[in-house]
């Protein structure tokens, strides 16, 4: 069992780098974005608690999004691992993910990090906002609000996970496969 936090600021390449690593390695690929913009599209209980908070470029409340991420661990038993992308986002939802791996005999193997400079970041958002339908994308206050609430709350899992050993980080900026290349460097040794 390998479990992968993918990790980075919004705009970092995780979604783009995880297509390749979960084929590479063969894992079980969970965007907790991507769990939220089905729900939203479909217009499930979840999606409209969850609109609320990401229309104003806000996280959503760990409890919702928490219980969404052990749904979908749920959903795959048979796994041989896990690449989380978009969590965990806070120390609470870290904590939580631990204890909940544990429960199962499992636990996060690496958080692996994207790295790049906020305002390429920015940029590259507005760029895909452009093309990809995301409300979210489209507006550089949101944006600019994504990032505040990265720098409060996500950006202290760095020494989260630096604490626990396992915390490794990558240059994000370069071609796709470049940037594959460099995970991948990091994931064969784990
Ligand atoms: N782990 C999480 N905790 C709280 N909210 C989340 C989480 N993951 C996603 N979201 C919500 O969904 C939105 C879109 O997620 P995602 O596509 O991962 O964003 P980004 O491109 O900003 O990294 C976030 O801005 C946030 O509101």
């Amino acid at each position: 069992m390998v479990n992968i936090v993918l990790f980075g600021k919004p705009g970092a390449g995780k979604g783009t780098q995880a297509e390749f690593l979960k084929e590479k390695y063969n894992l079980t690929h969970i965007s907790t974005g991507d769990v939220f913009r089905y729900n939203l599209k479909n217009g499930t209980e979840l999606g409209k608690q969850a609109q609320v908070f990401i229309d104003k470029g806000e996280l959503v409340p760990d409890a919702l999004t928490i219980k969404m991420l052990q749904d979908e661990v749920e959903k795959n038993p048979d796994t041989k691992g896990f690449l989380f992308d978009g969590f965990p986002r806070t120390v609470a939802q870290a904590d939580a993910l631990d204890e909940f791996l544990k429960t199962k005999g499992w636990e996060v193997t690496a958080t692996v990090a994207l790295e790049a400079d906020d305002e390429i970041l920015v940029q590259r958002l507005l760029e895909r906002g452009k093309t990809s339908g995301r409300a979210d994308d489209q507006d550089e206050n949101l944006i600019r609000n994504r990032y505040q609430e990265y720098n409060e709350k996500t950006a202290p899992l760095i020494e989260y996970y630096k604490g626990q050993g396992k915390f490794f980080a990558v240059n994000g900026i370069g071609e796709i496969s470049e940037v594959t290349q460099r995970l991948s460097l990091i994931i064969d040794k784990l």
